[in-house]
This record gives structure tokens, sequence and C-alpha cells, in this order.
């Protein structure tokens, strides 16, 4: 009755009706095969939609540019994570970026900021360098045979052995191994699925959080006969133990009241040796326990892999997809080494345009990560850009948004708003950076830390390890395409949702492409 009342502001809104009397439209939200669902809310409503959420909790799906800017920047402290989501990442990662909010986030963002400024970027990018050239040899051994090869399965490994070297100061070796072979990378893919198996008992997490000791609690989940909650409770173990040996192992047993291992993360450009650097130096109230540092590794590595992986596939997939646009770029990537003297440095993939151009027209149009989730938690107001009308046709320019409400921000749909991006915007065409963008595009306060687009989100929260994504993928591009070619199987490639956007064939994880060695290398 109470939800009833608080909705009453923005139950005129428009939306798709509901699905299901108890999950509303939430189900195909979520579906791994949401696409169309998307596709139709987004174009039949303008920039504020009204979704059924559980049981009547209605939410707000926005992609309205000024009220992007309003949740995520200017009254950004409003709009928090939902309770839950941080809860469960406790339970999974402890107290890392991805579990804390408010004051603790700050504090935690602050420390792990440096790591990713650019020139700690640029000194990984020989690490970068290093693995992707690994990774090229084992696919120039896959020419021969006119199999496609599971591309999927090796944007994985990269991701993992990028993150893991670069973020971690560690090697996973994931290269050598038919299947993901260390249980730490193993526990971090298989993660999100067992827990989503779970399913609506994942709602109970507040309440079972709050009942007697920590200890307990494992103990009763070691009675209950549940083998997907002992697979987690055993993830977590291994992943937690893991952290902590690589932490003694890079600080070599240092204890942590002495500072972390001066001697042994001096110089060193990985993310984990730079937080512990900035750690050791911040003052007594900014300086985070080693628990927090732990926490931190599983976090970054659960927060980059997939998301990496997802986004190097698609480029991958979306270049074998336009065999003249992946030539145009070889061509372009070549001339800027001839220009270079021979060798592209971290600098230099920052000067050609095209493949500048295929990365963000690639992650406009397919973001690894199509919605993030917010709760507004007082009442307060979104301004939009774009009027909206409601169910009696009544023009809407602001929305009352009560306190409690849920809102879904469609990344999406706001890197593919035809009022902003034009009528072509659903269009994969890199050429729309290589001139200047739409007025529409550049007047607009879209709030993202990427080229006006939401795919790394924005604001206090927005994603952290973007320059290192960015760099992952031009790097990629440019070592594979120089010897290698990618194109398309006979195999249907089907992309799904699955938190991250993933390709499947047959329902299972795989894109299979054929690769080719270069006419000019043969
Ligand atoms: C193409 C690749 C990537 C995409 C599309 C992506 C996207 C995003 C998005 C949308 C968020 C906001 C999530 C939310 O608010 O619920 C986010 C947050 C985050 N991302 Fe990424 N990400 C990528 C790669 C990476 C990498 C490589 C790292 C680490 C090296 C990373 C670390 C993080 C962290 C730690 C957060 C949480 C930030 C915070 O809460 O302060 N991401 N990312």
């Amino acid at each position: 009755i109470k939800r009833r009342f608080s909705q009453g502001t923005f139950r005129n809104i428009r939306g798709p009706s509901k699905q299901s009397w108890w999950s509303g439209n939430l189900q195909q939200l979520i579906d791994p095969d949401c696409w169309a669902f998307h596709d139709r809310v987004t174009q039949d409503y303008g920039g504020v939609v009204k979704i059924h959420g559980l049981f009547g909790h209605d939410h707000l799906l926005i992609f309205d540019p000024l009220a992007l800017y309003y949740m995520l920047i200017r009254e950004q402290s409003v709009y928090q994570e939902y309770n839950i989501f941080l809860q469960i990442n406790r339970l999974l990662f402890g107290m890392g970026i991805i579990s804390t909010r408010g004051e603790h986030h700050r504090k935690q963002r602050k420390l792990l900021n440096p790591a990713f400024s650019t020139s700690n970027i640029r000194a990984m990018f020989p690490a970068f360098r290093e693995t992707i050239l690994q990774l090229r040899r084992i696919l120039e051994s896959h020419v021969h045979d006119s199999h496609p090869v599971d591309i999927q399965a090796f944007m994985t490994r990269l991701s993992l052995e990028l993150i893991g070297k670069s973020g971690l100061g560690y090697q996973f070796n994931s290269f050598d191994d038919s299947s993901l072979g260390d249980p730490y990378a193993r526990s971090i893919k298989n993660l999100l699925p067992t827990v989503f198996s779970l399913s609506i008992f994942l709602l109970l997490t507040p309440v079972v959080c709050n009942i007697g000791t920590a200890e307990f609690r494992r103990t009763v989940i070691n009675v209950i006969p549940w083998p997907a909650l002992h697979e987690i409770r055993d993830m977590v173990d291994t992943m937690q133990a893991t952290s902590v040996k690589i932490l003694a192992a890079k600080t070599r047993d240092i204890p942590f009241a002495d500072g972390f291992g001066e001697e042994q993360i001096k110089g060193r450009s990985d993310v984990m040796s730079i937080l512990l650097r900035a750690n050791n130096s911040a003052s007594e109230s900014e300086r985070l326990p080693e628990s927090e540092i732990v926490a931190q590794m599983s976090s970054l590595v659960f927060a980059a892999m997939d998301t990496t992986s997802g986004a190097l596939s698609r480029l991958l997939f979306v270049l074998a997809e336009h065999p003249e646009a992946q030539c145009k770029l070889r061509v372009a990537i070549a001339e800027a080494r001839q220009a270079n003297g021979g060798e592209l440095n971290f600098d230099d993939l920052a000067s050609i345009p095209f493949l500048d151009a295929v990365c963000r027209e690639t992650m406009r149009l397919y973001p690894p990560v199509n919605v993030v989730h917010r709760t507004a938690i007082s009442d307060t107001v979104l301004p939009l850009m774009s009027p909206i009308s409601d169910v009696n046709a009544k023009e809407l320019t602001q929305i009352v948004v009560p306190k409690g409400t849920n809102l879904v921000v469609s990344i999406l749909a706001a890197n593919t708003n035809r009022a902003i991006w034009g009528e072509d915007a659903t269009l994969w065409r890199p050429e729309r950076w290589l001139q200047p963008l739409p007025q529409t595009v550049t007047e607009s306060r879209i709030p993202g830390v990427y080229s006006h687009l939401m795919t790394f989100l924005g604001g206090p929260r927005g994603c952290i390890g973007f320059p290192f994504a960015q760099l992952a993928m031009k790097a990629t591009l440019t070592l594979l395409l120089e010897t290698l070619s990618f194109s398309l199987s006979n195999e249907q490639v089907v992309w799904k949702l699955h938190m991250v956007a993933s390709p499947t064939v047959d329902g299972q994880l795989r894109l299979p492409l054929l690769v080719s060695r270069n006419i000019e290398q043969v």
C-alpha cells in the first residue's frame, strides 16, 4: 500500500504492459535475449520509461541525458547502488571498491585512482604487448586448420592474463591450459552463474546477513545440503586464499603494520603495487586496512575480466562481419607503424584515428554492460532534456522521484538514442567518429567518461578501469591484425546477456571465427 501511494507520482509514466503479475517486466529486462525488448522500450516511450517490477514495485528506466547527468553526477549521492548488490559483493569479495558506498567508497577510490593515470597505463604497455604477442603466436599456430577458432575462450584468457599481470602483478599462465586451469580464475569465471542459480533466494541476502556471527552462518551453510551454496563457499575461499597469497608474495611477508614491503613494490606498475604504495604513504585516517587491500584484488579481476573479454570478442566479431573495415584498419595500423619507425608505442596508439573510431563505435553500439541499477535514497526530482508525454498525453519536463524508487540506467538506449545520435544510431558506422559529431551529441550533457557514451558510465562510480580497457582494445587490435585476419564461420553466433553481453553458439559460450594469416605475411 505504501508503495502504491509513494509511486503515485510516476504511475502515469508510460511503459510496456506487465508480462507477469509478480515479476512485471523484470524478466524481460534481464533476459539473455533481451535485445528486442530494449529496442522496443527505448523507441516507444522517450527517455524515461516505467518498468513493472516485483510485486508492483515499479522501476524507472532512464536514458534521457539530463536525467542521467543528475543521477550520476549532480545528485550522485541520492542515487545509490542497491543494498542487496553491495551486500552480495561483500560476501563474495570482501570490502572492496564494488562493495562500499559514500565516504568509505571515496577513500578506496582515491587510493586506487593513481593506478589508472595515463602515465601508469603507459608503463603497463610493455606487459600488455608481451601478453598479446604470446596469444598471437598461439593463434598463428591455428591458421593451418580450416576449423574455426573459439575466439571467446582466447579473449577470456587474454583478459585474465592482462588483469593478472598488470592488475595484480601475478601470472595466471592461462594460455598454457586448454581450460581456465587456475582455480582462482575458474572461481571468478563461474561465480556469477552459480550465484544466479540461487535465483529468488538471493533476495534473502539482507536478512541472512543479519543472522548470528559469520562463523555461525558458515556452519549453517556447511550443513545445508545445497550444492550451489557449497560451490559458492569454496569459490569465495579460493579467491580469498589466492589474494592473500599474492599479497604475501608481493610483499615477501613483510607484516602489514610495517608498511607493505616498500622495496618489493618499488618501481612496479601493476595496480596493486601502486595501491600499496599509495596506501603506505596515506595519512592514518585515509589508509586502508589489510582486509580491504585484499578485497580489491578479486573485485578488480571480477570487474575487469568478462567486460574486457566481451569487448575484445565483440571487436573481432564486428571486424569479421565488416571485412572492408578490417582491411581499412589494417592499412591504417600499417601506415602508423611505418610512420613511427616500425613499432608502435603507447602514445602512437592514440594517433590512429580509424582505430579510435572502430573502438568507439563498437563500444557505442555494443556496450558489454547493458544496464546498471540505482535506488533513490531520498525524495528528489529528475529534470529531462526532452519532455515525455504521460498516459494522459500530458507533457512532463521533470519526474518526481520518491525515496525508495528503483532506477535502471539503460546504457544501450543512451548510446543508441536516435534523438541524439541521428537516424543511423543503430548502425555500426565508425566513420561517424572521423567527422564532427552532431550538435545533438556534443550539446547534450551525456555524463559518460568515454566520448559522450555511457558504456563505462560516468561520475564518481564510473568505470575506474576505462583506460586499462581502452589500452587492451587498441593494443589487441594493432598486434593481432598485423599478421592475422578474422572472418565469420558457418556457425550462427547469438549474443546473449549474462550480466555482460557474450557470444554463444547453441546456447554455449563460444565465438567461432576463421583465422588466417594476412596475404603479405604468408
Ligand atoms: C570494456 C571493458 C569494461 C566495461 C564496458 C566496463 C564497464 C563498467 C561499468 C558500466 C561500470 C559501472 C557499474 C555500476 O555502477 O554498476 C564499471 C565499474 C567498474 N569497473 Fe569497469 N568496465 C570495463 C573494464 C574494466 C577494467 C579493465 C577494470 C579494472 C582494471 C574495471 C574496473 C571497474 C571497477 C573497479 C568498477 C567499480 C567502480 C566504482 O564503483 O567506483 N572495469 N565498469
